[in-house]
């Protein structure tokens, strides 16, 4: 039996590898400018109750995050996982797009070994820079036996969140990361980590049925934001790309104008599939009788961003829309 738990920080840059030009900067600074080993130096000692090995995979601003970066990330996780030797994964990752890697994890890793992703929201030159807490109880979760079988958890200001639920719902504050209906799943208070919920309901990581290494291009799926005044240029252009699918980020989370409406017909004869979404940061897009006339597929509780990193997986499974739907209510 090992001492202490081995742990691999996957390094992949953002605001935690953040550097502005004086401490007192919190906008307007270089994400992803310092590097894993930097990062260490001002951490409390990680080696007291873990042996820590890193990776310095990415050093990117997490909006330049690409689907080639989450397929590269995950195979790397699945493979460090395999080894016998390693007890947890810890990733460290910009908070703008954490939590699409985070979901898209939490449907692709093959593990019940700990995954952890953290970040922060002020870079690590600045006063009260919040990333060496979050890296330093981010590792406190992966070497916890509780965090096994969870899927993948976000820990940020001292909370822990389930990657199925948690996002970014402030620009700047060190409590940005929330989800507002489900809520987090733990805390860390001391070092020590206190678990609220045993799981969450929905399918991932082991029971999942995506597998990255089958994959060898994920589809163009766009976001779609609509607004008053709504018409159907934007998926007239979406269908020109080649999308294979287009997320409706709808206004209330049920109807669509008669302009936009237009386009989306369109879209479906050409094969495009389209999931019905919200714009609210709250609330459940259900199947309707609309969705069985129209064609759509109802997002359940995902917001678009996620229900986009979803729907990516799906398409290289199947294009039936029953099966998609299903999907969209099981994960
Ligand atoms: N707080 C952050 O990490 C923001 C940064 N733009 C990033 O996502 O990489």
């Amino acid at each position: 039996m090992k001492s202490k738990p081995t742990i691999k920080i996957i390094a992949t840059g953002g605001t935690i590898a953040g550097a502005g030009s004086s401490n007192t900067i919190t906008t307007g600074y270089k994400p992803g400018a310092l590097t894993i080993e930097e990062l260490l130096e001002v951490t409390p000692d990680l080696n007291n109750f873990s042996n820590i090995e890193v990776e310095q995979l990415f050093n990117i601003d997490s909006v330049d995050m690409t689907t080639e970066c989450l397929l590269t990330l995950s195979r790397y996780i699945n493979d460090t996982l395999l080894d016998e030797e390693v007890d947890g994964v810890v990733i460290t990752h910009g908070t703008d797009t954490l939590e699409e890697t985070a979901y898209f994890l939490h449907l692709v890793i093959k593990s019940h070994k700990p995954v952890v992703i953290v970040g922060a929201v002020r870079p690590a030159t600045a006063i009260s820079a919040d990333g060496p807490l979050n890296l330093y109880n981010g590792v406190k979760v992966a070497c916890e036996r509780q965090s096994h079988g969870k899927g993948v958890l976000v820990v940020l200001n001292d909370r822990v969140g389930s990657a199925r639920y948690i996002g970014k719902m402030n620009t700047t504050t060190v409590d940005s990361f929330k989800a507002l209906e489900q809520g987090y799943i733990g805390a860390i208070v001391g070092g020590e980590v206190h678990f609220f919920y045993k799981d969450i309901t929905r399918l991932h990581t082991v029971d999942s049925i995506f597998d990255v290494e089958s994959i060898v291009e994920l589809p163009k799926v766009p976001i779609i934001y609509t607004h008053l005044g709504d018409d159907r240029h934007l998926y007239d252009a979406a269908v020109q790309v080649g999308s294979k699918g287009i997320i409706v980020a709808t206004a209330g989370g049920y109807t669509i104008s008669k302009q936009a409406e237009q386009g989306i017909q369109d879209a479906l004869k050409k094969d495009v599939v389209i999931i019905r979404s919200s714009r609210l940061s709250t609330g459940i897009v259900s199947r309707t009788n609309i969705d069985n006339e129209q064609d759509y597929i109802a997002a359940d509780s995902f917001n678009p961003q996620k229900a986009r990193i979803l729907l990516m997986l799906a398409l290289n499974v199947t294009n039936d829309k029953d099966e998609i739907q299903h999907l969209f209510q099981k994960y």
